[in-house]
């Protein structure tokens, strides 16, 4: 089934066109990665999906239904967004944090109905933050701070989850967990959008990919059809080598320095 669609949307802020044409479509139980250079517009295209950013044209159809039509409340229960910046203004604990996620379900800071309870355990725990759930978010580190707002994403328990680089600040182990908990999310029926940066690990968790090139789309299907060389040398302007991976036997690109052996 089709959870997310766009067709032709092109998106204008302060007078210039940020995005062009985007058309594509995903079904429930896709893991899609938006990759391509700083600047490309992948923000911009998740924002547009969940609605913070207003289309110039074209549509967008979340569950077989416009995204205007939908009312905010309705939206937040079926698409959670978790941003590229965490840091905050306001001082909040981690587990305020992560109830805020429940605010959607009517259970705005009462613990009162205990589905609420366990999905917000159940989420500080997935995500490894247990153990900081009194912490004031001021005080945390910049990855302790993304899995704080993955988990908030968990805790709203939307059949869409969307991430701007959720790993950008994780060490190798807590980016590993964080693409694993997403792959399994997304099989058990999720449809999960992730902006990444990292094109061998979006390759490895991705089950498509979508590569943005000054706000249009040069590619969007299997890693394989995306991660071409032609392609990730055009748009990143590097001289790199695509080859399968021995190990994981996903596609892996190196891109080379002059320095490197050829
Ligand atoms: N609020 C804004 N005002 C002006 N220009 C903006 C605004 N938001 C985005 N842009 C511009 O839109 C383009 C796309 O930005 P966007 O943040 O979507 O790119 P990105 O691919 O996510 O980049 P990065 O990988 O660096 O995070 C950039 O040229 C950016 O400067």
């Amino acid at each position: 089934m089709t959870t997310v669609k766009l067709q032709d949307v092109d998106v204008m802020i302060e007078q210039k066109k940020i995005l062009h044409g985007i058309s594509f479509e995903v079904g429930a139980g896709e893991f899609i990665g938006l990759i391509g250079p700083n600047g490309s517009g992948k923000s911009t295209l998740l924002k547009t999906i969940a609605s913070l950013q207003p289309i110039a044209s074209g549509k967008i159809h979340i569950n077989g239904k416009e995204v205007h039509d939908y009312k905010p409340k309705q939206l937040a229960k079926v698409i959670s967004y978790v941003p590229q910046d965490t840091t905050l203004d306001f001082d909040f604990t981690v587990e305020e944090i992560v109830k805020m996620g429940r605010h959607v379900h009517g259970s705005r800071f009462s613990l009162n109905d205990t589905e609420g309870v366990v999905q917000i355990e159940q989420a500080m725990r997935y995500t490894g933050i247990i153990q900081l759930r009194n912490r004031s978010m001021l005080s945390l580190s910049g990855g302790q701070r993304q899995l704080v707002f993955i988990a908030k994403a968990l805790a709203q328990e939307t059949p869409i989850i969307l991430l701007d680089e959720p790993i950008s600040a994780l060490d190798i182990r807590f980016q590993l967990q964080v693409l694993v908990m997403l792959k399994a999310l997304s099989k058990s029926g999720k449809t999960v959008v992730v902006v990444l940066h990292d094109l061998n690990l979006a390759s490895r968790f991705c089950t498509k990919l979508l590569l943005l090139n000054e706000g249009r789309t040069l590619g969007f299907g299997t890693t394989a059809n995306v991660l071409r060389a032609d392609y990730v040398n055009s748009t990143y302007k590097v001289n790199a080598i695509v080859r399968k991976d021995d190990l994981t036997e996903a596609v892996s690109v190196t891109a080379l320095s002059p320095d490197d052996k050829q």
